[in-house]
């Protein structure tokens, strides 16, 4: 495969395991988003591709040799921890950085020219870091991961704090890198972003993959979901349901009057006796099946493993506009 690829990757401290046995790769041009909860491992995952840990276990390759490295100088990488000086100007922050990186004074300024004129940053290169919005903030720090041509992209959360606008410019700043053949692989909790623009999806729950695929091969189940929405609050109709529904339907109902039904099978119907309570029940405006959304799928991974993301939780996402 070319590209990075871990296999096998384990890392504990102490008596504890961060990482168990990690597989999973970031081809050339590809992005690829990094989910899972807090402490699940993502850091050190990205600590350990760019050397900074060493696995207890497993190993790492780069178009399938040994990483070494020279490999790892062309890896760009934006740490969770940010790591510019408040009182350095943009423009000298990113020279001092292009220096650290072997470049003659000359040839980082030129880098910084450039980066600053890519990355949007144009006129503000005097400014002190410190003066920034968050939003420029990460915009420097993601130059800063660039000053060395990398060949892959490793962000550690790279939206977090972001407006909805810094976001955007953001994502379009990863997918340009990522269309002159950069592969990127970045963490977020923001599912919805992940969604939007990865090629793939890694899931770390708790130092194990849980899911690696695209996006689409992870929505791929052996499930229908349908959506009814009324016009009214629908929790009787949800307690009339729970009556009669076989083992197979699960509901969960968001913002008060749509209910989900999932049932099983590709091609399946809404079962009848559903039909028949949410006609009594009334005022049914619609029925229509719905895509599951990353936010979704990862609850119900976790539901059906018995780990307990509630149907509260659910809601939230669902109201928080994670499902569809
Ligand atoms: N140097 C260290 N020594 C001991 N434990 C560590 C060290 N680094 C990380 N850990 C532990 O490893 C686990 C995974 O941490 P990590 O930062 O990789 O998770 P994460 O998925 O990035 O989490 P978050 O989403 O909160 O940033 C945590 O329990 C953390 O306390």
């Amino acid at each position: 495969m070319n590209g990075l690829k871990l296999h096998g990757i384990s890392r504990s401290f102490g008596d504890h395991k961060v990482l168990q046995d990690v597989d999973f790769g970031v081809r050339r041009g590809e992005i690829v988003g990094f989910i899972g909860g807090n402490g699940a491992g993502k850091t050190t995952t990205m600590r350990l591709i760019l050397g900074m840990l060493n696995p207890t276990g497993g190993h790492i390759t780069w178009d399938g040799e040994p990483i070494s490295t020279d490999n790892r100088r062309s890896i760009g990488y934006m740490p969770e921890e940010r790591g510019l000086y408040p009182q350095m100007s943009v423009k000298d922050q990113i020279v001092h950085f292009a220096l650290l990186e072997g470049k003659t004074l000359g040839q980082a300024k030129e880098k910084a020219d450039e980066l600053i004129a890519t990355l949007g940053l144009s006129g503000r290169e005097k400014t002190l870091i410190q003066d920034l919005s968050l939003g420029n903030q990460q915009r420097v720090q993601l130059a800063v991961s660039l000053v060395g041509n990398p060949e892959l992209l490793v962000l550690d959360e790279p939206f977090s704090g972001l407006d909805p606008l810094a976001v955007d410019t953001m994502a379009g700043l990863i997918q340009q890198q990522a269309a002159q053949g950069v592969g990127i692989l970045f963490s977020s909790h923001q599912l919805e972003l992940v969604e939007r623009l990865c090629d793939r999806v890694c899931v770390l729950d708790r130092g194990r993959v849980m899911a690696d695929g695209a996006v689409s091969e992870l929505q791929d189940t052996d499930q229908t979901r349908w959506e009814l929405k009324f016009d009214r609050p629908a929790g009787e109709f949800v307690a009339e349901l729970s009556l009669v529904a076989s083992f197979h339907i699960e509901f969960k109902m968001s913002n008060q009057s749509s209910v989900f039904i999932t049932v099983d099978g590709r091609d399946a119907t809404v079962p009848q006796d559903v039909l028949e309570i949410a006609e009594r029940f009334g005022r049914l405006r619609s029925i229509e099946p719905v895509q599951r959304s990353l936010g979704a799928l990862l609850s119900q991974d976790f539901i059906s493993s018995g780990r307990g993301i509630t149907p509260d939780r659910e809601a939230e996402l669902e109201s928080a506009g994670q499902t569809r």
